[in-house]
């Protein structure tokens, strides 16, 4: 009964919250509507209005509305961080920086924060980075190129209904098994690293689905490594485990042949996940919502439509693992609350013995996700009968 309480009280406190903002949130969305969903090329859209408040002279240069394009932008920016931190999101964006020149907006954003910009952790380092790498890819491939290629993307496969039909089979919690060669906590995992070999093997040893990083910089990974192993022919559904801050990587990954994507709630405010999470049922795609404490849990939580939630043991800015948090944010009302919602948990990250799976199976998941300690065996396949103290294979 306490539990329950807690979880309203932070649903009400979090509504409280959102009547400050409020603003923020109708202002984000208009900018969104206005800038962000037009192609940033598009600079003839920008309503001429909006530029005549901020010059004395009728002549509307070029150079005008691609500054203006820029300020919007900026404050598009802030606004994320704004609303971001109201949810106690403490990943930023992007590196903060002053406004543009000649900025003339609200007060508040003219004390714009010119502190220190290196990124408080590496998860805020990987967004920072993913940001400069989606601006680029998307000024490449535009969304509505990237929609037509939809077509030709193959067959979307059930994620969800993989997981469970494998919890029925072996009766352990479903594998998600990871192709994953490097990462920043563990640096190079496997130097002969062929990731379809790889696939093949797990879909061999009994995995459910696969998690495949797209990551290249931090993961060592890639968007091909995931196309190979959809083209190689391997049945198990594929997760494509990358760092989405953007609608447009979940079109991306779907031409690439994903059937899920992951939505990471440390980095994503709730307004986004809502919205991808739509995106991804529009287009069948299973969406994973990763989350590594309370305070995300119970967002999650309150927003409608989530199947699946994962809960990583690994902190993503500290690199520390604890598999008791899976135990820790599944016990009491929120625990009840998921098997109300019928939600599958995924246990996350260091999991590498008999005794790992019992004890988080018993914490109430109903699948695991595992990199490490199957990826460096000589036998990945082999690896996952070690994982869970038998054979598992079909
Ligand atoms: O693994 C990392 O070092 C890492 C660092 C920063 C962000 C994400 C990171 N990993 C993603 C994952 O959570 C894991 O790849 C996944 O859960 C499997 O974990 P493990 O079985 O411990 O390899």
């Amino acid at each position: 009964m306490e539990a329950t309480t807690s979880i309203r009280a932070t649903t009400t406190r979090v509504c409280v919250m959102n009547s400050t903002a409020l603003k923020f949130k109708q202002n984000y969305l208009s900018f969104r509507k206005s800038v962000l969903l037009r192609s940033p090329m598009d600079t003839k859209s920008i309503s001429p209005n909006s530029i005549r408040a901020q010059q004395s002279t009728a002549t509307i240069t070029e150079t005008d509305y691609k500054n203006a394009l820029k300020i919007k932008e900026w404050e598009v920016g802030k606004f994320q961080d704004e609303l971001a931190a109201s949810q106690g999101i403490k990943i930023r964006r992007r590196p903060p920086t002053g406004p543009p020149l000649n900025y003339v907006g609200p007060f508040e954003f003219r004390l714009a924060n010119e502190d220190d910009n290196t990124p408080r952790d590496i998860l805020e380092e990987i967004v920072w980075n993913k940001d400069k790498e989606v601006s680029l890819l998307k000024e490449r491939k535009p969304l509505a190129t990237l929609k037509k290629e939809l077509e030709n993307a193959p067959p979307v496969r059930d994620f969800l209904g993989a997981l469970h039909k494998s919890h029925l089979r072996t009766g352990l919690p479903a594998l998600i098994a990871e192709v994953k060669k490097a990462s920043p906590s563990r640096g190079v995992l496997r130097k002969d690293f062929d990731p379809v070999k790889i696939a093949q093997a797990y879909e061999k040893g009994g995995a459910a689905c696969l998690s495949v990083l797209t990551d290249e910089k931090y993961f060592q990974g890639s968007f091909e490594n995931l196309e190979k192993i959809r083209n190689a022919g391997v049945k198990c559904p594929l997760l494509c485990k990358e760092f989405i801050i953007d609608a447009w990587q979940i079109y991306y990954a779907r031409t690439k042949g994903a059937d899920a994507v992951l939505l990471i709630a440390a980095v994503l405010p709730d307004l986004d996940i809502q919205y991808m999470t739509k995106i991804c049922k529009t287009i069948g795609l299973a969406a994973l919502v990763e989350v590594h404490d309370e305070k995300e849990m119970d967002r999650v939580l309150g927003i409608e439509g989530i199947e699946l939630v994962g809960i990583n043991n690994r902190n993503l800015g500290t690199f520390e693992v604890d598999i008791s948090n899976t135990r820790h944010l599944l016990e009491g009302e929120r625990g009840e609350v998921i098997r109300q919602k019928d939600i599958i948990v995924v246990g996350e990250s260091g999991l590498f013995t008999p005794s790992d799976i019992a004890y988080v199976q018993d914490a109430g998941v109903k699948a695991v996700l595992v990199g490490e300690s199957i990826v460096k065996q000589d036998d990945p396949g082999k690896g996952i009968s070690g994982l869970f103290g038998k054979d598992i294979s079909p």
